[in-house]
């Protein structure tokens, strides 16, 4: 499964019964809610990492990404719009290089 995949079930559960889905259920209890959640992964990402338990780092950061898509899908920012940055920045530090030579 890709994050365009996953993003987009996440999405569609916007529109679905809380009881039918635990995605459906977090994105109904608002913005904020999603946003802490990102935050406690977060957490428990960086506790891993530090710990360097490359397993436990692994699932966490899998949580992570997609706690991440919950919090973009509840305030409508599209993954697109990510990776579109991501890609401006990506253009802007080749432009960089270039200049640099
Ligand atoms: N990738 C995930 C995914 N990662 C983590 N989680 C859930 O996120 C929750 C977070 O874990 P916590 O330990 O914090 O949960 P908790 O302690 O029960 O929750 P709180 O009491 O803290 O609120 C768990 O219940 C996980 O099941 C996920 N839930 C769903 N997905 C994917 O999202 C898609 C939609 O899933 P539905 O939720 O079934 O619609 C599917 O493709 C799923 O595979």
């Amino acid at each position: 499964m890709t994050l365009d995949d996953l993003f987009a079930t996440i999405s569609a559960r916007k529109n679905a019964d809380p009881s039918s889905s635990w995605t459906a259920q977090l994105l109904a209890k608002g913005p904020e809610k999603c946003a802490e959640k990102f935050g406690e992964e977060a957490i428990e990402a960086i506790i891993e990492a530090v710990k360097d338990d490359k397993k436990a780092l692994t699932s966490e950061a899998a949580d992570v990404l997609y706690h991440l898509l919950v919090m973009l899908a509840s305030r409508d920012v599209p993954l697109t719009d990510v990776l579109d940055e991501l890609a401006r920045r990506q253009n802007q530090s080749g432009i960089a290089e270039k200049a640099s030579r």
